[in-house]
């Protein structure tokens, strides 16, 4: 559905993006992950056509991006991270504007933005003034925007920025339900574990560099070099923290006020013993779960010596 070869975009002797090579599947849910600055936006809109890359080649759905733009365009749906909507246009006619310009006419029209706006949650606003929209509900509005005309891949370009935990878990619900559809999607994010559960794969970019591309799992397991496990027990937490300690697979311990930080060896993924050693030593255990991956150091470190800018 989308392949890119060696796909690169120059700017001055600075590269946006370099050699970036992609594989995605019809269904496919990709999450694009990489810090500001890392190429995701070039990248993106380089398959919607908006942008010509200086060299490489890129296809959606089997159509090259130098000889069927138009038939590209057809096929895509592309959201920017930011857009804006009109003042004094309700929810309603702004799509119907959209769904115009997309040549839908005569009573479809309306159905069809009917149909979107219950896709994305938002048919309970349908009257209501654009503008007027929470963040959450315009990113939901600009969703139902790029899905007027049916496109097969989706380009959502950092659709959870700026989203309260509320919103998130709504923007997030609807992705999922458009990847039940089979519609080939590529999210942007700087924020790993944000779409980590969510996607299918992912693939990291730094300063241009696309490090690591695979499925969740994999790159899950490359980023995370060393689990760190977060741990609270009651009673005696030093003793706790000192049986850890002595375990061959902890790495090293710390303590922070009531919470134990058990850093594991490198590749030691399988830590189940841990738990049932610190029952038997008479802890009770409160909390027990793996430190959620800090992707800026996890990442930074995983790519550092790439992207270097020429
Ligand atoms: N028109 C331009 N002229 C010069 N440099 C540009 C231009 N557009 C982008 N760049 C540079 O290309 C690099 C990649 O930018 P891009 O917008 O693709 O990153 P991004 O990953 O989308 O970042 P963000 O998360 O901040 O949106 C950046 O260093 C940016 O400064």
């Amino acid at each position: 559905m989308i392949k890119t070869v060696d796909l690169t975009k120059r700017y001055g002797e600075s590269y946006a993006i370099r050699s970036i090579d992609l594989n995605l599947e019809a269904g496919d849910l990709f999450g694009f992950i990489g810090p500001n600055g890392a190429g995701k936006t070039t990248t993106m809109k380089i398959l919607a056509t908006l942008l010509n890359p200086t060299y490489g080649e890129a296809y959606v759905c089997g159509h090259s991006i130098y000889h069927d733009p138009k038939e590209i365009r057809r096929l895509v749906g592309y959201m920017p991270d930011f857009f804006g909507v009109y003042d004094d246009m309700k929810v309603i006619e702004y799509l119907e504007f959209f769904a115009a310009a997309y040549r839908i006419r005569g009573p479809r029209r309306r159905e069809v933005c009917n149909e979107k706006l219950e896709l994305v949650d938002l048919d309970f606003k349908r009257d209501a003034y654009a503008n007027t929209l929470s963040r959450g509900q315009t990113q939901r509005l600009g969703l139902a925007r790029v899905l007027l005309h049916e496109p097969q891949v989706l380009l959502l370009d950092e659709p959870l920025s700026g989203l309260d935990p509320r919103a998130r878990i709504e923007m997030r619900a609807v992705l999922r339900r458009l990847g039940s559809q089979g519609k080939t999607i590529m999210v942007s994010s700087h924020i790993l574990p944000e779409l980590a559960d969510m996607c299918n794969k992912v693939g990291i970019i730094d300063r241009g560099v696309m490090s690591h591309c695979n499925t969740v799992d994999e790159v899950m397991k490359q980023v995370r070099q060393q689990i760190v496990l977060l741990i609270e027990v009651t009673g005696d937490i030093d003793a706790a923290a000192k049986l850890l300690e002595q375990q061959d697979m902890v790495a090293s311990v710390t303590i922070n006020k009531t919470q134990i930080a058990a850093k594991l060896n490198v590749g030691v993924e399988d830590y189940t013993d841990l738990g049932p050693l610190l029952m038997a030593a008479g802890h009770k255990i409160r909390l027990f779960r793996e430190e959620e991956v800090n992707l800026e150091s996890a990442f930074m470190a995983l790519t550092k010596g790439l992207g270097h800018r020429v």
